[in-house]
């Protein structure tokens, strides 16, 4: 498990914030890395913010966490793979299963004629539960889109596993049968509809199978992890349920054919809304947790903040509490800028949908601030013109990006 970062490591970072950004050090690394080997590109150049940040603390290299390292091990295997795809002329690597689907009287769901249906049934579902998502993958090539799809029914499955109606019978077991099954259709065994849409979809994008699996772990983490001692482990908590949907989409949704950035720069932009997205949801959801028994705030810094478990599970907004928070917020906003960067060197299609999403989750944070703090008895939400008014001006924003 992370949290593992040296006496050295812990001692370099002066404020809760300086020493829990995996941001900073995803940074440090990103410098680090590209000093060893020259690559297509430099990272994104640290920006005057961060840049002070940076500059406050010494030697990078030597603040990297074990939990970041695992996770860029991840960010770097699925950028090489989609390399290794692009410099062979071809979307899928080495290696990866035929495409099913083609295997007309394989008696493969293809055969059938039925893949076209999984992948309706996939964006049945994908409308149901996330319409403006819906909505914003209408612009993507219907390649692209119909697999985004598939990747969501996947993911949102996965996550009724342990938050849906039937998650009380829910055991490791159970998620080790998921994983096989994961892995079977990575082979080109699908089991169900769904799966065979994200079987398709798997055998036609240079999509890697550790992000799925890293989500799998993640719910497992769940099954018996309710508090987080530090930053360190809820970051890697945060990869695991939503930094992994970044890795698993980009693939996907492509990179701009002009886009000067490296691969892995993209996917640490990716990665960075996930992990975003994923803070946004504990800040919001922080009452709604304690009410299951549930902390996921790093302890250390809420000891730091004088705070303790009592006083979440008491849930009363205090001056503390409101500088804690100051504090959670502008942490993920700085997830949420890292992000940003990143979607101009996506695919043009894919733009909007990212922006729109990343737009409408940020503003739950200034939803948060809006209600004094109080996420204990306040649901935080973006109201329904605001999130329409989103729409159109990431459109536009999108359009320009480049
Ligand atoms: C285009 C786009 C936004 C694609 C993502 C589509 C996709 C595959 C989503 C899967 C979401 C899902 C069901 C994840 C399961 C785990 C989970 C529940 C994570 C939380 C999401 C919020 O879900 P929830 O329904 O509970 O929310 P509400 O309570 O209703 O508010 C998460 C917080 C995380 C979701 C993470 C992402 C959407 C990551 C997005 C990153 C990218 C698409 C990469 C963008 C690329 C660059 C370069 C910036």
């Amino acid at each position: 498990m992370p949290g593992s970062s040296s006496s050295s490591a812990a001692a370099a970072w002066t404020t809760p914030l300086h020493r829990g950004c995996g941001l900073l050090r995803v940074h440090a690394r990103f410098l680090h890395h590209h000093q060893q080997q020259p690559r297509r590109s430099r990272p994104f150049v640290v920006r005057p913010l961060m840049a002070s940040l940076v500059a406050a603390a010494p030697a990078p290299v030597s603040r990297r966490t074990a939990a970041e390292e695992a996770v860029y091990e991840v960010v770097l295997r699925q950028a090489a793979l989609v390399e290794e795809a692009a410099a062979a002329g071809r979307a899928t690597p080495p290696g990866a299963p035929r495409r099913w689907a083609d295997e007309a009287g394989a008696g493969g769901v293809g055969s059938w004629g039925l893949l076209g249906d999984a992948y309706d049934r996939c964006g049945e579902v994908c409308a149901e539960y996330a319409k403006t998502f819906y909505l914003g993958t209408q612009l993507m090539t219907p390649d692209r889109r119909k697999a985004v799809w598939a990747i969501y029914v996947w993911c949102r499955r996965t996550d009724e596993l342990v938050d849906g109606p039937n998650s009380s019978y829910i055991t490791p077991k159970a998620l080790d049968r998921w994983e096989k099954r994961l892995e079977d259709l990575f082979e080109g065994r699908p089991y169900d509809m769904y799966d065979a849409a994200l079987s398709d979809t798997v055998s036609k994008f240079p999509v890697d199978i550790q992000p799925f699996k890293d989500m799998i772990e993640g719910m497992r983490l769940d099954l018996w992890k309710s508090r987080y001692k530090s930053f360190d482990e809820l970051y890697l908590y945060c990869y695991y349920v939503a930094g992994t949907v970044g890795l698993m989409t980009v693939p996907v949704m492509g990179i701009a054919p002009d886009s000067k950035a490296s691969t892995e720069t993209v996917y640490n932009a990716a990665l960075a809304l996930g992990i975003a997205n994923q803070l946004t949801n504990i800040l919001r959801d922080v009452g709604e947790d304690s009410r299951r028994g549930r902390i996921y705030l790093p302890l250390d810094e809420l000891a730091e903040a004088g705070l303790t478990e009592d006083d979440i599970f008491r849930g009363k907004v205090t001056d503390k509490w409101r500088k804690f928070m100051k504090g959670q917020i502008q942490r993920a906003r700085l997830f949420f800028d890292e992000a940003e960067k990143g979607v101009a060197h996506l695919d043009s299609a894919s733009r909007w949908p990212v922006l729109a999403s990343l737009w409408l989750y940020r503003q739950i944070l200034d939803a948060i601030e809006a209600n004094d703090y109080n996420n204990f008895t306040k649901r935080a939400y973006v109201g329904k013109a605001k999130k329409l008014l989103s729409l159109p001006v990431a459109y536009a924003r999108a359009a320009v990006a480049s």
